[in-house]
């Protein structure tokens, strides 16, 4: 690899783009794919293998997207691919019990310190949504806590001061959600105890729940400071209000037991999804035996779904579940501190500011000297200078997200040279700022 690296082939991207925007919004199923406050031509994908995607261009990219987080064990990995030829024959979906179900259920139970009991949904947006009706129904308040910058899914009460696509585009705050419901959401900056404390003295017996992504990973990637999250735990249990995890993006991403696992709080309830459907539409919650019974059909507080539990989704993520062993986090921890080191290198010897935030195998390099502990702080990145460095990665075929807002996915099956060239790549992207 060289400097002069290959502005990629993009001419049918181009053309698959402009006919896509005829039929649908943007052109994009869901916003962040259309890659625009990064200005290129989304990247068509013809099939994605191991730690590679390839497009339809004919370009091959070491991809660190992984479909945004759920492919811990890289593109069709032969034993989830083997499980569903295995599984579809039999049927895409009966709306009824199947056996899967249950095993899926005890595998997430087991491995889910605050786990007793999990309703499988169907996207990490259905979880929360649930989790917070959940929360409402069990405690009778009305109010929820979230953080700045965090990213929940689309639901109405969780698009307030939301990172992800809505921060990239700049819409933290969508229209469409009236403001009877926004007045329930109320939001401080992450990794802040004290406005916590502020927010609980204000309106101490309104607040139902504290939700919060135990790594926020929706606005670049920020991991909890010490004490942050033992602090919502104590505070909620004071207070009477509910502990909710969102582990869509951590959930067996930064570890074999969850973030809560790793950084040894339990919340009451948690929500999952990406790696738990090993690449197919998924979402789950699940959490203390007393408030999960509160759900139909063993309590009065609704929620169902035609596909949910479906046998293709829940078989592609058992066998994910299955494939991850301490052997493989080990292996993730090394591979992506690797990366680290030698994206810090980069920086040192580019001068460029860069600040590397990373948990387990989520990266993320800031465009700013400062440190990133919040969404204030990640807004002080030089989105001009990520801009131009995600040109640089692409032109030198290495796939990351196209935002400041997100963060990178070392999988279990990138190899060793695939780091190497990584760190080689964002040097030259790096050098040419
Ligand atoms: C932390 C977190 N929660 C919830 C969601 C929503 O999940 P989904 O896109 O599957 O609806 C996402 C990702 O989109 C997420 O990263
Ligand atoms: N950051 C989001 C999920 O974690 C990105 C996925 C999406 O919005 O499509």
């Amino acid at each position: 690899m060289s400097d002069q690296a290959k502005v990629r082939a993009d001419e049918r991207s181009r053309i698959a783009f402009e006919e896509a925007k005829q039929y649908i919004p943007g052109g994009v199923n869901s916003p962040v794919r259309a890659f625009k406050s990064v200005g290129i031509t989304p990247i068509y994908i013809e099939r994605g293998e191991g730690s590679r995607v390839y497009d339809i261009d004919g370009n091959s990219f070491i991809d660190y997207v992984g479909s945004w987080g759920p492919l811990i064990m890289g593109h069709a990995h032969p034993k989830v691919i083997g499980a569903l030829q295995e599984v579809v024959v039999k049927g895409t979906s009966f709306g009824a019990p199947t056996l899967i179900e249950t095993e899926m259920a005890k595998l997430v139970c087991e491995r889910v310190p605050s786990i007793d009991i999990v309703r499988m949904v169907n996207s990490g947006t259905e979880a929360t949504m649930s989790a917070i009706r959940l929360a409402r129904g069990y405690t009778g308040r009305s109010k929820i806590l979230k953080f700045e910058g965090s990213y929940h899914g689309h639901a109405d009460s969780l698009l307030i001061k939301a990172g992800s696509g809505v921060a990239t585009l700049g819409l933290p705050d969508s229209p469409g959600v009236p403001e009877g419901v926004a007045s329930n959401t109320i939001t401080v900056p992450y990794n802040d105890l004290e406005s916590v404390q502020l927010a609980f003295e204000k309106f101490g017996e309104e607040i139902a729940a504290v939700i919060v992504e135990p790594v926020a990973g929706n606005m670049g990637v920020v991991p909890p400071q010490p004490g942050f999250l033992e602090g919502l735990r104590k505070v909620t249990k004071e207070q009477g209000s509910l502990l909710i995890f969102d582990e869509v993006m951590t959930g067996f991403r930064v570890g074999l037991h969850s973030a809560q696992g790793r950084f040894g709080v339990t919340p009451d309830l948690t929500c999952l999804g990406k790696v738990i459907g090993g690449g197919l539409p998924v979402g789950a919650y699940g959490g203390r035996r007393d408030i999960m019974e509160q759900m139909a059909p063993s309590g009065p507080v609704y929620q169902a779904g035609t596909l949910s539990g479906n046998p293709l989704a829940m078989t592609a993520g058992y066998t994910t579940l299955k494939l991850l062993t301490p052997e493989v986090y080990d292996r993730l921890e090394q591979l992506a501190s690797r990366l680290q080191a030698g994206f810090e290198r980069n920086a040192k010897e580019t001068g460029i500011p860069v600040t590397i935030n990373r948990i387990g195998s989520m990266v993320c390099p800031f465009f700013t000297d400062r440190q990133v502990v919040n969404y204030d702080t990640a807004k002080q990145s030089n989105l001009d200078h990520f801009r131009r460095y995600f040109a640089g990665m692409i032109n030198h075929r290495v796939s990351v997200a196209p935002s400041q807002y997100e963060g990178m996915f070392v999988s279990g099956v990138h190899t060793d040279e695939d780091i190497d060239a990584t760190i080689e790549a964002n040097y030259y992207a790096l050098k040419q700022l």
